[in-house]
Formats: C-alpha cells, structure tokens, sequence
C-alpha cells in the first residue's frame, strides 16, 4: 500500500540528501528519496503531497546538469528546493544562475528576513537575522516571475525566494544539517504547515512497512542474516523474523578480531533473549592467515568484506542453499563508501558491509535500515522492544581490531590490543560513563618508544585511546573525560599490558578525522 501522505525527495547527488528524509521523518511525515533519473516514476507511484530537491555537486550553468521533470512543477503540490535544488528549480522556471564570482559561500552565514513567509510561519520574524549553513559556488541572479525574495544573506542576495501563489520556496543555505539551528523546524513546517500533513507518522509505521517490504522481497525465500551483537544487526534479524519466521538463520562469525569475551557474550545474549535459530563460526584462522602481509587500510577492509561473504555463502550452502543475505547496514555505511544512488559522491572508507563486497554476490542483501542513522535504529529496537543490552551498545566495525591495528594484523598484536581494550572499557563502565560516550576503543599503534620501568629500558608498543560523543557517527567531538580517569586508565594498561609502554588519547574530531584511525 502506498502511503497516503508522503513527502518525494528528489536527490541530486547531495551527500546529506539522507538528512533531508531525516529531518522530514523527524517531524512525522512519511517520505521518500528518489534519484532524479527515477524521479518520474517515483512521483507516479507515490502522488506526494510535497516535492523537497535536494542540493548536489553538479552546476545549473553547465549543459546536461541534472534536471527536475518539468510537470512537477504542474501538479500544483508545494515544492522546496534546496541549494542546487533551488537553482535548478530557479533555471526551469524562467529565472537565471550565475557562478558566483567571489567563489561562493561555504560554512556558517546569516540570513536577514525581508518579508513574512509561509515557509517559516511562526517561526522567524521580519528584520530578524538567523544563522544558517551554506555550502556554494553558484547562486541565483535572476528569480523567476511569481517569486519575490523574503530573506536575504551577505553572499546570497536570494538565501530564501518564495512563490506564494504557487507554494514554490527556495533555500540556497542547508536547513537539513544541525549547523542551521532552525534547519529542522523549517523542514516540519514545509512538510506540516505548507504541504497540509499531519505528522502522525511513527516508528510503529516505519516497521509496519518494513515488514510489508522484506515479505515482498523474499517470498518463501531462504535469508541468513550476519548478526555481530550489534545494536544494527540484532534490530534487523529481529525485523526480518517479525517478517519472515523460520525462513531466516543468524550466523555469528567470529573473525579473530572480535573484543576479549564478545563471542560468548554475543551468543549467550542473543540465544536467551530470542528463539531465532543461530550459528557461531569460528573463522580466525581464515582471516588473520589472510590478512598476513596486508597493511593498506583499505585492502584490510576489502579482504574482509569479500572473506565475510565467502563465509556467508558456505553457511548458507550447509543449509541447503538461501537465496537473501540480510545486514544491519545503516546509511553512514553507505555515503562513506560509496553514493547512495549511484551518484558523485566521493569514498572516504569502504564499509566492509558495503563498498567492501564482492562484485559478485551468490546471495541478493536485504538491508531494511538502509536509510536510517544509528539514533533512528536505537529507536526502532526500543519499538520492537529489544533489550537494553542490545540496543545502548557502542558500535563495533565489521573488520573489528583489524582497522585497529595500523599496519600488519597478527594474533600476537590482536592479542595486546583485546587485553587494553578491556581495561579501557572495563574503567569507562566503572566510572558510570558508558552511555554518555557514543564509542570508545583502543587503538594499537605502529610505532615503538623507549621507556623505563624497574630501572630497565623499554622498547614496546604505544596504545592510543579514542572516545567520541555523537548523535549518528556522520560527525563527532573528542569526549571530555574528567581529570584523573586518563592518568588512571594510563597507568593501569602499562602495568597490565605487556607490549604496551606508552598510552595516548586522541583528541581529533570526525570531520576533519574520522572515528576509525582506518
Ligand atoms: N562478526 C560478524 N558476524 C556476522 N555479521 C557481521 C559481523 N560483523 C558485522 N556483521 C554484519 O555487518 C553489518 C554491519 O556491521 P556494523 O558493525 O556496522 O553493524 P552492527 O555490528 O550490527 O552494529 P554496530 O554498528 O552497533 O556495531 C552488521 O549489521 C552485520 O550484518
Ligand atoms: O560495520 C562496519 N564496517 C566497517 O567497515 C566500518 N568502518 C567504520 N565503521 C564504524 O562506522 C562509524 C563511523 O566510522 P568512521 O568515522 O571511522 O567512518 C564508527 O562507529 C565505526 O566504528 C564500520 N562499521
Ligand atoms: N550544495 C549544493 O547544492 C551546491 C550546488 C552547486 N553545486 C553550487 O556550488 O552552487
Ligand atoms: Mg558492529
């Protein structure tokens, strides 16, 4: 059933499109993201209330950029366009788009209200200055007919053009990413006040329509479902079985590189909250033998997705064959790896779940959390009433301590690392700050230093530690940990750990850094 009050988003190529549907689920409305190649198709199928044209890499100014299909501009709905999607929308509809000559605006900017507007009703005032975040090198220089400016900034003479009479409004700033404070009411007063929606849609609904889609796309089909103990896997195994019953397996794979205790941990954990058939490989030697001689993070990264599949395919050959593989993929492991839709965007890392799969799959992926952030998953296991246990875990990557070994992976060093880490979590539980660090881990570096203990020299391994805060890993801040819990756990490691003689902490953020040293 196609859902009656929807929201099309259509993507140009942004790599926060997926905010956009976040912000407009966010504010209780039902929405999807259709690439602009498809977007006809998509309008047709859904007859959305409401158009939102996100922003993206490519120029208006140039021959062949991306279009929107002219008749939705037609269908008398309301449509927002965002950055490019204001400039495109600008182009189509007789205004004009020039490349800024100053080189454009990037980062935080202002924008100054002219002239009241539907499109922040209740919410900005004429003459009052709002911050927002900008992110272009083109900019509108001519607005169509119908359309008149309502807010202005010092690069964008146009930062907010509206169509009343048509219900069209334009933003040249982002109001989907957090750095624009009022970004996220703009989006539900577009979806709410001006497309006439309720915003009454829910997570319930969300996995409602889940389950409607994983039985379409399975059938009577067989599915094994990677499950790692992670909040992302145990949620999707747990939907799949909602869908499917006892068409689907979990397999458990313990890679060698898992953290001191997981794989017990995980299994018991898992078999006594629920009654979902589960298999737990041990397949250390197949990946540490593998990874012998490998150093570049990304090679890491692609020997391991392929190595999961191989593992994946002979579980599910001793089961007498399954057509579907299910990961609890989530969207940051897609824009980092590779665009969403196909489009331009850049690779930072190749997820080991997406961007390090093989090019030829045996089994089809099910992937029903594909578009959410980590927040939004906690959120749907809380719905589906995982436990707590389950649903407030740090994430774990994949690759596990492989990519937290810069440089060669060995038993040996694997074997340092886990008895660090332990320490390291073990204090972080005792001291209560757990759930107040949205990821913590050790990080086993390369590098040797001299040290003295009991009047001797040292010549050993030097440990960094990271814990970051974030709300869905697309960006964190170093965590703040009060004054003596370092010194502390610093101590304690050197003492306990041998191989280790020095300890850091790193302090970078996710940009410029990212979470993962690899
Ligand atoms: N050891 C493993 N055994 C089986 N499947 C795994 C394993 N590690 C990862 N996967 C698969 O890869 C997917 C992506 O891993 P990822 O670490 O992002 O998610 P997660 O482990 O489910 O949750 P979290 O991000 O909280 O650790 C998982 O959802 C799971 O399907
Ligand atoms: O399952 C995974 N497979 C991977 O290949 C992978 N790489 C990074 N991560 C996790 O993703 C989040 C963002 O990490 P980065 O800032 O390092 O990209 C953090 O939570 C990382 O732990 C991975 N998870
Ligand atoms: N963020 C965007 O959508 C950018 C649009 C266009 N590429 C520009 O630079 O102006
Ligand atoms: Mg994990």
């Amino acid at each position: 059933m196609e859902h009656p009050d929807s929201i099309l988003i259509v993507d140009f190529g942004s790599q926060v499109t997926q905010l956009i549907a976040r912000r407009v689920r966010e504010a209780g409305v039902y929405s999807e993201i259709a690439p602009f190649q498809s977007a006809a198709a998509a309008f047709e199928r859904m007859q959305p209330k409401g158009i939102i044209l996100s922003g993206g890499p490519a120029s208006v100014t140039t021959e062949n950029s991306p279009r929107v299909p002219q008749h939705f501009f037609e269908a008398g709905i309301p449509i927002l366009g965002i950055c490019y999607g204001q400039q495109v929308m600008s182009a189509q509809l007789g205004g004009n788009v020039i490349v800024s000559g100053d080189g454009g605006e990037f980062g935080s900017a202002f924008v100054e209200v002219k002239s009241p507007c539907a499109l922040f009703d209740g919410l900005w005032a004429e003459g009052e200055r709002h911050q927002v975040w900008m992110s272009h090198g083109d900019k509108v220089d001519a607005i169509p007919p119908g359309f008149t400016p309502v807010a202005v900034s010092t690069g964008a003479p146009y930062a907010i053009v509206a169509d009343e009479a048509r219900r069209f409004y334009g933003v040249q700033f982002h109001p989907e990413v957090v750095h624009t404070p009022d970004g996220g009411k703009l989006i539900a007063n577009f979806a709410r006040h001006v497309c006439g929606l309720s915003g009454d849609w829910t997570m319930a609904e969300f996995r409602e329509t889940k389950i409607a889609e994983i039985r379409a796309q399975v059938g009577k089909g067989r599915v094994i479902c990677g499950l790692s103990g992670g909040v992302d896997s145990a949620v999707a195994a747990v939907l799949i079985h909602e869908a499917i019953g006892e068409q689907l397996t979990c397999v458990y794979v313990d890679h060698g590189l898992m953290r001191a205790g997981e794989s017990e941990q995980v299994v018991s954990l898992f078999r006594g909250a629920y009654n979902i058939p589960l298999i737990h490989v041990n397949v250390e030697e197949l990946f540490l033998s593998g990874l012998a001689g490998i150093t570049d993070p990304e090679l890491k990264r692609k020997f391991i997705g392929k190595t999961f599949i191989d593992v994946f395919d002979a579980e599910a050959k001793k089961l007498g064959g399954a057509e579907f593989l299910a990961q609890g993929t989530l969207y940051p492991d897609v824009i980092e790896s590779v665009s969403f839709t196909g489009g331009p965007s850049v690779t930072i890392k190749s997820h080991h779940n997406v961007g390090g799969l093989p090019e030829r799959m045996n089994m089809k992926l099910v992937e029903p959390l594909r578009e959410l952030f980590k927040d939004e998953v906690r959120a749907l296991g809380r719905e589906l009433g995982l436990p707590e246990i389950f649903v407030g875990r740090h994430p774990f990557p994949g690759p596990g301590l492989a990519i937290r070994i810069p440089g060669e992976v060995t038993k040996e060093r694997c074997d340092i690392l886990r008895k660090a880490d332990a320490i390291y979590l073990e204090e972080i539980r005792n001291a209560g700050l757990y759930d107040t660090i949205w990821q913590a881990f050790a990080v086993l570096l390369p590098v040797r230093s001299v040290g003295v203990m009991g009047d001797g020299r040292t010549y050993d391994n030097v440990l960094a530690l990271r814990a970051v805060t974030s709300t869905d890993g697309m960006t964190a801040q170093a965590f703040q940990f009060p004054g003596d819990f370092l010194p502390r756990v610093a101590t304690r490691i050197i003492n306990e750990v041998k191989g280790i003689n020095r300890v850091t902490y790193d302090y970078t953020s996710k940009p410029p850094g990212t979470i993962e040293w690899e």
